[in-house]
Protein backbone atom coordinates (compact mmCIF):
# COMPACT_ATOMS: atom_id res chain seq x y z
CA UNK A 1 0.00 0.00 0.00
CA UNK A 2 0.83 3.43 -0.43
CA UNK A 3 2.33 5.74 2.06
CA UNK A 4 3.07 8.74 -0.38
CA UNK A 5 0.94 9.25 -3.90
CA UNK A 6 2.63 12.19 -5.88
CA UNK A 7 -0.04 13.13 -8.54
CA UNK A 8 1.25 16.00 -11.38
CA UNK A 9 3.52 17.81 -9.30
CA UNK A 10 4.82 21.11 -11.45
CA UNK A 11 7.41 23.57 -9.73
CA UNK A 12 8.43 26.81 -11.93
CA UNK A 13 10.87 28.94 -10.56
CA UNK A 14 10.42 31.92 -13.26
CA UNK A 15 10.74 30.28 -16.59
CA UNK A 16 12.78 27.38 -15.11
CA UNK A 17 10.60 23.96 -14.98
CA UNK A 18 12.05 22.30 -12.21
CA UNK A 19 9.69 19.54 -11.75
CA UNK A 20 7.06 18.81 -14.69
CA UNK A 21 3.88 16.64 -13.81
CA UNK A 22 5.65 14.47 -11.79
CA UNK A 23 3.56 11.32 -10.58
CA UNK A 24 4.86 8.38 -8.26
CA UNK A 25 3.69 6.14 -5.69
CA UNK A 26 5.96 5.40 -2.18
CA UNK A 27 4.92 1.84 -0.63
CA UNK A 28 5.28 1.81 2.96
CA UNK A 29 8.12 0.39 4.41
CA UNK A 30 10.71 1.05 1.14
CA UNK A 31 13.74 2.64 0.11
CA UNK A 32 13.20 4.31 -2.78
CA UNK A 33 16.21 6.08 -4.20
CA UNK A 34 15.88 9.28 -6.65
CA UNK A 35 18.58 9.95 -9.05
CA UNK A 36 19.12 12.09 -12.21
CA UNK A 37 21.35 14.33 -13.11
CA UNK A 38 22.50 18.04 -11.57
CA UNK A 39 19.38 20.04 -12.03
CA UNK A 40 16.81 17.26 -12.49
CA UNK A 41 14.87 18.47 -10.03
CA UNK A 42 14.96 16.26 -7.24
CA UNK A 43 15.55 18.56 -4.35
CA UNK A 44 12.88 20.75 -5.57
CA UNK A 45 10.63 17.30 -5.10
CA UNK A 46 12.12 16.71 -1.69
CA UNK A 47 11.37 20.38 -0.55
CA UNK A 48 7.81 20.20 -2.03
CA UNK A 49 7.08 16.97 -0.53
CA UNK A 50 8.41 18.56 3.03
CA UNK A 51 6.14 21.11 2.53
CA UNK A 52 9.20 23.56 2.48
CA UNK A 53 8.02 25.18 -1.08
CA UNK A 54 4.54 24.75 -2.41
CA UNK A 55 4.23 23.23 -6.09
CA UNK A 56 2.92 25.29 -8.76
CA UNK A 57 -0.08 22.64 -9.74
CA UNK A 58 -0.45 19.17 -8.66
CA UNK A 59 -1.27 17.16 -5.22
CA UNK A 60 -0.03 14.55 -2.74
CA UNK A 61 -1.48 12.84 0.01
CA UNK A 62 0.25 10.87 2.44
CA UNK A 63 -0.81 8.36 5.06
CA UNK A 64 -4.59 8.46 3.62
CA UNK A 65 -4.65 12.48 3.82
CA UNK A 66 -4.40 14.52 0.54
CA UNK A 67 -2.07 17.75 1.62
CA UNK A 68 -4.12 20.62 2.83
CA UNK A 69 -2.26 23.99 1.40
CA UNK A 70 1.45 24.11 1.72
CA UNK A 71 3.25 24.43 3.71
CA UNK A 72 1.99 20.82 4.51
CA UNK A 73 1.44 21.88 8.47
CA UNK A 74 5.00 21.65 8.99
CA UNK A 75 5.59 18.06 7.53
CA UNK A 76 6.68 17.16 11.00
CA UNK A 77 3.11 17.18 12.01
CA UNK A 78 2.35 14.62 8.87
CA UNK A 79 4.90 12.38 9.71
CA UNK A 80 7.83 13.54 7.54
CA UNK A 81 11.10 14.03 8.83
CA UNK A 82 13.73 15.16 6.26
CA UNK A 83 17.64 15.75 5.67
CA UNK A 84 19.35 18.43 4.14
CA UNK A 85 22.65 18.77 1.87
CA UNK A 86 24.07 21.47 4.29
CA UNK A 87 23.49 19.57 7.66
CA UNK A 88 21.53 22.64 9.77
CA UNK A 89 21.74 22.21 13.47
CA UNK A 90 21.52 24.56 16.43
CA UNK A 91 25.20 25.15 16.32
CA UNK A 92 25.97 27.00 19.60
CA UNK A 93 24.32 24.44 21.19
CA UNK A 94 25.36 20.81 22.09
CA UNK A 95 24.60 17.18 20.54
CA UNK A 96 22.34 16.07 23.66
CA UNK A 97 20.15 19.88 23.51
CA UNK A 98 19.97 19.74 19.38
CA UNK A 99 18.37 16.15 20.14
CA UNK A 100 16.14 16.79 22.75
CA UNK A 101 14.79 19.92 20.79
CA UNK A 102 14.07 17.42 17.51
CA UNK A 103 12.06 14.98 20.06
CA UNK A 104 10.07 17.88 21.07
CA UNK A 105 9.64 19.36 17.59
CA UNK A 106 8.11 15.36 16.96
CA UNK A 107 5.68 16.00 19.65
CA UNK A 108 6.11 12.86 20.37
CA UNK A 109 4.36 11.32 17.12
CA UNK A 110 6.53 7.96 17.83
CA UNK A 111 8.61 7.76 21.13
CA UNK A 112 9.66 4.32 19.95
CA UNK A 113 12.15 5.04 17.38
CA UNK A 114 15.73 5.42 19.30
CA UNK A 115 17.31 8.93 18.62
CA UNK A 116 20.89 7.61 17.74
CA UNK A 117 20.09 3.89 15.82
CA UNK A 118 23.70 2.84 15.18
CA UNK A 119 24.90 6.58 14.63
CA UNK A 120 27.62 6.14 18.04
CA UNK A 121 26.91 9.81 18.58
CA UNK A 122 27.24 9.19 22.26
CA UNK A 123 30.22 9.94 22.98
CA UNK A 124 29.56 13.44 21.86
CA UNK A 125 26.68 14.22 22.95
CA UNK A 126 28.17 17.09 25.63
CA UNK A 127 30.50 18.88 22.41
CA UNK A 128 28.88 22.18 20.86
CA UNK A 129 27.32 21.39 17.50
CA UNK A 130 29.62 23.82 15.56
CA UNK A 131 32.56 21.95 17.15
CA UNK A 132 31.92 18.75 15.69
CA UNK A 133 33.89 17.09 12.97
CA UNK A 134 32.06 17.09 9.60
CA UNK A 135 31.32 13.32 9.05
CA UNK A 136 29.98 13.40 12.83
CA UNK A 137 28.05 16.48 12.17
CA UNK A 138 25.92 14.40 9.06
CA UNK A 139 25.53 11.83 11.02
CA UNK A 140 23.67 14.28 13.79
CA UNK A 141 21.93 15.60 10.56
CA UNK A 142 20.30 12.25 10.20
CA UNK A 143 19.78 11.82 14.13
CA UNK A 144 17.76 14.68 14.14
CA UNK A 145 15.35 13.88 11.25
CA UNK A 146 15.00 10.55 13.19
CA UNK A 147 14.15 12.27 16.73
CA UNK A 148 10.90 13.50 15.71
CA UNK A 149 9.60 10.61 15.36
CA UNK A 150 8.86 10.22 11.25
CA UNK A 151 6.71 7.71 9.12
CA UNK A 152 8.89 8.95 6.38
CA UNK A 153 12.91 10.24 5.91
CA UNK A 154 13.95 12.24 3.49
CA UNK A 155 17.74 11.92 3.13
CA UNK A 156 19.26 14.53 0.53
CA UNK A 157 22.48 13.13 -0.41
CA UNK A 158 23.32 11.50 3.36
CA UNK A 159 26.89 10.35 1.78
CA UNK A 160 28.21 13.33 0.31
CA UNK A 161 31.76 14.50 1.59
CA UNK A 162 31.41 11.51 3.88
CA UNK A 163 34.81 8.86 4.03
CA UNK A 164 34.28 5.27 2.74
CA UNK A 165 34.15 4.23 6.60
CA UNK A 166 31.34 6.55 7.19
CA UNK A 167 29.45 5.92 4.34
CA UNK A 168 29.17 2.32 5.10
CA UNK A 169 28.27 3.49 8.79
CA UNK A 170 25.34 5.62 6.83
CA UNK A 171 24.51 2.56 5.06
CA UNK A 172 23.77 0.68 8.23
CA UNK A 173 22.16 3.64 9.79
CA UNK A 174 19.53 3.93 7.02
CA UNK A 175 19.37 -0.04 6.77
CA UNK A 176 18.29 -0.16 10.06
CA UNK A 177 15.97 2.98 10.27
CA UNK A 178 14.38 1.46 7.73
CA UNK A 179 14.04 -2.58 9.07
CA UNK A 180 12.58 -0.17 12.36
CA UNK A 181 9.79 0.85 9.81
CA UNK A 182 10.52 3.99 8.32
CA UNK A 183 9.65 4.37 4.68
CA UNK A 184 12.70 6.41 3.19
CA UNK A 185 13.42 8.44 0.42
CA UNK A 186 16.68 8.43 -0.59
CA UNK A 187 18.72 11.45 -3.22
CA UNK A 188 22.30 10.87 -3.67
CA UNK A 189 25.00 11.19 -6.60
CA UNK A 190 26.95 8.10 -5.00
CA UNK A 191 25.01 5.55 -7.15
CA UNK A 192 26.76 2.26 -5.54
CA UNK A 193 25.77 3.10 -2.50
CA UNK A 194 22.24 4.03 -3.25
CA UNK A 195 22.04 0.91 -5.65
CA UNK A 196 22.78 -1.05 -2.57
CA UNK A 197 20.59 -0.18 -0.28
CA UNK A 198 17.58 1.39 -2.61
CA UNK A 199 14.87 -1.20 -2.88
CA UNK A 200 12.90 0.53 -6.01
CA UNK A 201 14.65 3.51 -7.83
CA UNK A 202 13.02 6.71 -9.42
CA UNK A 203 14.92 8.28 -11.66
CA UNK A 204 14.40 12.20 -12.93
CA UNK A 205 15.71 14.13 -16.16
CA UNK A 206 14.61 17.84 -16.87
CA UNK A 207 11.87 17.79 -14.16
CA UNK A 208 10.32 14.33 -15.57
CA UNK A 209 10.06 11.31 -13.96
CA UNK A 210 12.32 9.20 -16.66
CA UNK A 211 12.32 5.63 -15.01
CA UNK A 212 11.31 3.63 -11.86
CA UNK A 213 12.37 0.02 -11.48
CA UNK A 214 14.44 -2.15 -9.74
CA UNK A 215 18.07 -1.41 -9.14
CA UNK A 216 19.25 -3.79 -11.83
CA UNK A 217 16.07 -2.87 -14.11
CA UNK A 218 17.50 0.96 -13.73
CA UNK A 219 21.14 -0.03 -14.01
CA UNK A 220 20.55 -2.00 -17.25
CA UNK A 221 18.02 0.70 -18.52
CA UNK A 222 19.70 2.76 -22.04
CA UNK A 223 17.57 5.88 -21.07
CA UNK A 224 18.95 5.86 -17.83
CA UNK A 225 22.72 5.20 -18.93
CA UNK A 226 22.18 7.91 -21.47
CA UNK A 227 21.76 10.72 -19.37
CA UNK A 228 22.91 9.81 -16.23
CA UNK A 229 24.87 7.21 -15.28
CA UNK A 230 27.06 6.43 -18.84
CA UNK A 231 28.13 10.25 -18.58
CA UNK A 232 30.35 9.76 -15.38
CA UNK A 233 27.77 12.38 -13.67
CA UNK A 234 27.44 9.79 -10.73
CA UNK A 235 29.69 9.03 -8.25
CA UNK A 236 32.66 11.33 -10.11
CA UNK A 237 31.39 14.57 -9.16
CA UNK A 238 31.75 14.06 -4.88
N1 LIG B 1 15.00 28.47 -5.49
C1 LIG B 1 15.26 28.36 -6.78
N2 LIG B 1 15.23 29.41 -7.60
C2 LIG B 1 15.47 29.30 -8.92
N3 LIG B 1 15.74 28.13 -9.54
C3 LIG B 1 15.81 27.04 -8.77
C4 LIG B 1 15.56 27.08 -7.36
N4 LIG B 1 15.68 25.81 -6.86
C5 LIG B 1 15.98 25.03 -7.91
N5 LIG B 1 16.06 25.75 -9.06
C6 LIG B 1 16.34 25.24 -10.40
O1 LIG B 1 15.51 24.12 -10.60
C7 LIG B 1 16.20 23.09 -11.32
C8 LIG B 1 16.19 21.81 -10.50
O2 LIG B 1 17.06 22.00 -9.36
P1 LIG B 1 17.22 20.89 -8.23
O3 LIG B 1 18.12 21.48 -7.19
O4 LIG B 1 15.89 20.43 -7.79
O5 LIG B 1 17.96 19.73 -9.01
P2 LIG B 1 18.70 18.45 -8.42
O6 LIG B 1 18.27 17.29 -9.26
O7 LIG B 1 18.47 18.35 -6.97
O8 LIG B 1 20.22 18.80 -8.73
P3 LIG B 1 21.57 18.42 -7.91
O9 LIG B 1 21.81 16.97 -8.15
O10 LIG B 1 22.61 19.30 -8.54
O11 LIG B 1 21.34 18.76 -6.44
C9 LIG B 1 17.59 23.64 -11.60
O12 LIG B 1 17.58 24.21 -12.90
C10 LIG B 1 17.77 24.70 -10.55
O13 LIG B 1 18.65 25.71 -10.97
Amino acid sequence: MSLMSIRNLSRSFGGVHALRNVSLEVPEGIILGLIGPNGAGKTTLINVISGLIPPSAGSLSFNGRDNGPWPMARSVGYGIARTFQQTRVFMGLTVRENLRIAAEAGHGLNRDVAVDPGLDLAPFYDRVAGELPYGVLRRLGMALALAVGPRMLLLDEPAVGLTSDEIAGMGRAIRRANDSGLTIILVEHNVRFLMEIAQHVAVMDRGQLLFQGSPAECQGNQAVIDVYLGKGQADAEH
